[in-house]
């Protein structure tokens, strides 16, 4: 299964999103993040990605989830989930992402993938969490999920 990342940017009760302008989830708002490369450590993968996508240092990301999503009935991801809460430099709008803050109230999930709804609350509220999503094979639809909290999530 494709190794990748979600990075997400925490502070004074707000998530850091963005509006994905390429790649899988194109028009959605999303998590910074991408596929882990060769060579590259999940936590390698996940400051790499940030810095790409909306030119931000991150210092500290910590990991907090694990993902599988699955297509129809093809693996697609296994996604390692990273919070991070100091971080330099001011998010910039790259060719890739277009970064806004949320008020952790108002994530406007009705514009993320279906699963983020489950799992996003125990992000905020600290907790650590896995998951399996099966969503139709186009990728539009969640089909079926299971999810975990407290899981032990050390690299
Ligand atoms: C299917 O459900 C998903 N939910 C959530 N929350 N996030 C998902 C889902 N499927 C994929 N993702 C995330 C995981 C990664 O952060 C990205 C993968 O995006 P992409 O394939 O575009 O990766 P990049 O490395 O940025 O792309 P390039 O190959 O173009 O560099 O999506």
């Amino acid at each position: 299964m494709q190794p990748a990342t979600l990075c997400y940017l925490l502070r004074n009760e707000r998530v850091l999103l963005i509006r994905k302008k390429r790649g899988l989830g194109k028009g959605k708002f999303v998590g910074p993040g991408g596929k882990v490369e060769d060579g590259e450590t999940p936590i390698e993968a996940a400051v790499r990605e940030v810095e790409e996508e909306i030119c931000v240092a991150v210092n500290d990301p910590s990991k907090v989830g694990e993902f599988e999503f699955v297509f129809g009935d093809e693996p697609k991801m296994f996604v390692h989930v990273f919070r991070a809460e100091t971080f330099s430099g001011e998010p910039r709008e790259t060719v890739e992402a277009n970064p806004r803050w949320f008020d952790f109230e108002n994530v406007p999930y009705d514009e993320m993938w279906e699963d983020d709804r489950l799992w996003m609350p125990h992000l905020f509220s600290g907790e650590t969490f896995s998951g399996r999503f099966r969503f139709d094979a186009e990728g539009d639809e969640l089909l079926e999920h299971e999810l975990e909290t407290d899981i032990d999530c050390r690299t």
